[in-house]
């Protein structure tokens, strides 16, 4: 018999986190459990089928982890209350998909150490082919030694983080450095790398690559059609990371696998 899977979804009253319980709902072996949002969330304590299309499901909506019992945690949450998602996971051996950006320093550290007590898969971007870009980049960092790189990230208006975690994330795959630092509210440097952010009404998430080199210029673009996308390469990534032995994972792991 089949195992099932009990999921827990943090930021389950979001954008991503409603996509979220839609491609979940898709997969026979997954149960959620509950759903995390802020606690002052008006769709606290209603089942998820407030917030997802499918009236069957009875799980609650709750502000915190006390209790909880699951195999998997999926976070599409807020930088603020990332740690208390990665404590609940170490404390309780569950293992975590984690794609929310605007992370700090400490917080990545957090990541790491957490990897030493559960399995751990964070990305910027769940799309695989963005992972394929990235390393890409670096093939043509390592090949190309006076390349100039720009990237371009727009995004929808209610995105909170500037720059996007996969800009940054597409910038270290070109850059010895790993230091962002901002020039003003919309464009960045990463090393070298020079990244400008654009917020324009509903845009899911476009990244473009402008690579020159002296004789020249590729230019990249990936562009997501919607957040189906980002959902359900978390619930590929969920179902494969609780097969996997205590560490820190990134999409590579799945891509060699
Ligand atoms: N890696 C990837 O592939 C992708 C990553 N992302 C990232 O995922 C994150 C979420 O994106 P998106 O869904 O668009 O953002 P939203 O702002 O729509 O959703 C975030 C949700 O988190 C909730 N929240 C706030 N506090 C808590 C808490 N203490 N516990 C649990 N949930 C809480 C918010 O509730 P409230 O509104 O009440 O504050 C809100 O519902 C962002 O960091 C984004 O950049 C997005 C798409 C793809
Ligand atoms: O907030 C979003 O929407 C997205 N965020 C991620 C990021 O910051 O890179 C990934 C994707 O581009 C959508």
């Amino acid at each position: 018999m089949t195992e099932v899977l009990r999921v827990i979804v943090s930021g389950v009253t979001g954008r991503m986190g409603r996509r979220l319980v839609n491609a979940l709902q898709k997969q026979a072996t997954i149960h959620i459990v509950a759903g995390i949002t802020s606690p002052e969330n008006t769709f606290l304590g209603k089942p998820l089928s407030a917030v997802s299309h499918n009236a069957s499901h009875q799980a609650p909506i709750l502000s915190n982890f006390s209790g909880l019992q699951a195999d998997v945690v999926i976070d599409f949450s807020q930088s603020k209350c990332f740690d208390q998602v990665v404590d609940y996971c170490v404390m309780n051996e569950v293992a975590l998909v984690s794609g929310t950006t605007g992370l700090s320093q400490s917080q990545f550290d957090r990541i790491s150490q957490a990897g030493h007590f559960i399995p751990v898969l964070w990305a910027a971007n769940f799309s695989i082919n963005i992972q394929i870009i990235k390393n890409l980049l670096q093939v043509f960092k390592q090949k190309n030694h006076n390349g100039e790189y720009r990237i371009t990230e727009t995004h929808h208006q209610h995105k909170q983080d500037a720059p996007s975690g996969t800009a940054i994330a597409l910038a270290q795959s070109l850059s010895d450095s790993q230091h962002l630092m901002v020039v003003d509210h919309n464009r960045f440097t990463l090393g070298t790398i020079e990244i400008t952010s654009v917020r324009e009404a509903e845009v899911p998430g476009t990244h473009q690559i402008y690579c020159d080199f002296p004789n020249e210029t590729i230019t990249i673009e990936h562009v997501s059609k919607n957040g189906d996308l980002f959902a359900e390469g978390a619930v590929s990534a969920a179902k494969w990371l609780v097969q996997q032995d205590n560490g820190l994972y990134d999409l590579n792991a799945i891509i060699l696998a």
